[in-house]
């Protein structure tokens, strides 16, 4: 199949989050079943400084509202992936992907809405008709609309799918502020209160609809878990589905991370404990083995559960436990968390900064690694820890619930702790769970490490399952 892969941010050239993990893993380990997958994205500043590109269209050009949007198109390669770059430097050569670090751009909603008309115009100069157009969040949902718009016969028998990352960002503008969007009448039919939501959008245009796993597939079809949007979910129902992402073992893997200080294997987790007094050393904790160390990487967001953390952070702090948080985000988070690093200064380190160095080496050194999310589409780093011998702490929510097996649940089969309820008491007793297991019962936890190391989730099942809802779309007749 010809694959258009539309996406704001891929791994190794752009990333905030998650869904540059999976734009990148998903388009190879679909080229290496043999589809001809490209990738299209904004050429932000810090990849056009970075990476040697070259220029294969310099004048392409959209006429919208009053104005010619003239832009180059410049390509690179992700390990035998085209990647094509559109480069319009006034919207996208910014020091930040969304935002300047305090405040998002005010014309996101302007950059994004050209760029998912752009990323057409890419297909049509590479003469690349897709057979699937696969469109990634918000950022990219007017792509549908825009493909169904389209007169000139090119996209006519292409098909498309939305994946939904994260249905919390919804990209919901005026639409009067929008100028690109001006000469689309059609669209004001969809605003409310003059608001457009790109997301809504692409739930109506998109052929198929899926979420990055089955559980969180299911919260969408239900009020509490639909982010406001249970009747646009309710409306495709028929054409919603999950597939659960993968964690890519190539990059994520204990036996030859070039992050780590020493390696290890389910087999001899010996060099596990020298990633983790490198890791106490690296951030001024106390190196002690034989204290449990608790760590985070995430976004600071509300989403990741800081608002069940922050309120039980002095209590987990009295027992005996070492914490490590790593993130950059919301400001209040930050200050918060930095506040109570210095109340505690041998038990518990904040480190604002992005970096995969840290991430790696916090996964591999920690004993735990926390995820209470608020909710959680599918997670990527509670895989990361599986795959690092760091037992999971998670609340079941979204793709956490399909990952991570609790210890009182299924004794058997355990991979980490879980608990229900969306509030911090239980959250602080799932932790005590964990930490009594850790002191009380090592040679289980031991097992239990080897068993979450050798826990699998890769993306060639995952690429199988987006293969399938490729090949149903292809059947879809468009009404
Ligand atoms: N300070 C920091 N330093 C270094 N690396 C950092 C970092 N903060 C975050 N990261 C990295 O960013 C990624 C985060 O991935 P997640 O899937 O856990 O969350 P995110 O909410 O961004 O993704 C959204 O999209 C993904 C992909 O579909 C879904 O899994 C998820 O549930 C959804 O919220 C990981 O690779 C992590 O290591």
């Amino acid at each position: 199949m010809k694959i258009l892969f539309v996406v704001s941010e891929v791994e190794d050239l752009a990333k905030t989050g998650g869904l540059a993990d999976v734009a990148k893993a998903l388009p190879i380990a679909l080229k290496k079943m043999g589809h001809d997958v490209r990738i299209v994205k904004p050429l932000y500043k810090s990849v056009a400084e970075k990476h040697t590109l070259n220029t294969i269209v310099d004048n392409a050009h959209i006429d919208a509202h009053d104005k010619r949007y003239t832009f180059a198109i410049k390509t690179l390669s992700l390990q035998d992936v085209p990647v094509y770059c559109v480069d319009y430097p006034d919207y996208f050569y910014r020091d930040g992907l969304y935002s300047d670090g305090y405040h998002a751009y005010g014309d996101n909603a302007e950059r994004f809405a050209f760029f998912s008309a752009a990323a057409m115009h890419v297909a049509r100069h590479i003469d690349f008709a897709p057979d699937i157009v696969h469109c990634n969040d918000w950022h990219t949902a007017l792509t549908p609309y825009f493909m169904q718009q389209d007169t000139s016969g090119f996209f006519q028998h292409t098909r498309s799918v939305l994946t939904i990352h994260n249905g919390a960002f919804q990209g919901n503008y005026p639409l009067r502020d929008i100028p690109f969007l001006q000469p689309h009448l059609h669209l004001h039919s969809h605003s409310e209160s003059g608001y457009l939501n790109f997301l809504k959008i692409g739930i109506r245009y998109a052929t198929k609809i899926n979420a990055v796993s089955p559980n969180y597939a299911h919260e969408l079809l239900t009020p509490l878990g639909s982010h406001n949007l249970y009747n646009d979910f309710q409306a495709r129902k028929q054409d919603i589905s999950g597939i659960l992402n993968g964690c890519d073992y190539r990059q994520w893997d204990p036996t030859n991370d070039t992050y780590l200080p020493a390696h290890y294997t389910p087999e001899n987790l010996d060099g596990k404990r020298m990633c983790k007094q490198t890791l106490q050393a690296q951030v001024g904790l106390p190196q002690k083995s034989d204290v449990p160390l608790l760590g985070m990487v995430c976004r600071l967001t509300e989403q990741k559960g800081f608002g069940y953390l922050l309120p039980i952070l002095n209590n987990l702090l009295q027992h005996n436990v070492q914490l490590l948080i790593v993130g950059t985000g919301d400001p209040s988070i930050s200050d918060a968390l930095a506040a109570h690093a210095e109340q505690h200064p041998d038990k518990f380190k904040f480190k604002e900064d992005f970096s995969p160095a840290i991430a790696h080496l916090l996964e591999a050194g920690c004993d735990f690694f926390l995820m209470p999310s608020l909710f959680e589409p599918c997670g990527l780093n509670q895989m990361y820890s599986l795959a690092y011998g760091t037992l999971p702490i998670v609340r079941a929510v979204g793709g956490l619930k399909d990952t991570v097996i609790d210890l009182q649940e299924r004794p058997d089969e355990a991979t980490g702790f879980v608990f229900e309820h969306p509030d911090s008491s239980a959250f602080l007793n799932c932790l005590r769970r964990a930490l009594l297991f850790y002191y009380e019962a090592p040679e289980q936890l031991q097992a239990m490490r080897i068993r979450a190391m050798k826990t699998r989730f890769t993306w060639e099942s995952s690429a199988l399952d987006y293969q399938t809802l490729y090949e149903n779309c292809l059947t879809h007749v468009p009404i």
